[in-house]
């Protein structure tokens, strides 16, 4: 998959397919709430194994029943098609 940075017409073009995820310029980025700590980290668990299979790797921040999630590929410096691939599984893990 390509790794070229995407423009903000094109992160626009992107995020339109996904729900609750923004522009963050550098990153596009998501707050998961789940209902408990177990449940945020049964999904960290899971999107970790994902990620690492994709060998594509989340920037997050986990508190309580909370993640913060922002995506970016750090070696293109910027958010490419990767990053809405992980985007995607990862609404799907959390069951959005
Ligand atoms: C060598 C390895 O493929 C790279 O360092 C990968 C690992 N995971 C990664 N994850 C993310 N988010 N961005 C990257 O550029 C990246 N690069």
């Amino acid at each position: 998959m390509s790794r070229e940075t995407l423009d903000a017409a094109a992160r626009q073009t992107e995020l339109a397919k996904l729900k609750g995820w923004s522009d963050a310029g550098d990153a596009v980025a998501k707050t998961f709430r789940f209902r408990d700590f177990s449940e945020a980290f049964g999904f960290m668990t899971r999107a970790a194994l994902v990620a690492e299979k994709m060998d594509h790797h989340p920037d997050w921040k986990n508190v309580y029943k909370t993640v913060e999630v922002r995506l970016s590929t750090h070696d293109a410096g910027g958010v490419t098609a990767l990053d809405f691939k992980l985007a995607a599984a990862m609404d799907k893990i959390a069951g959005a």
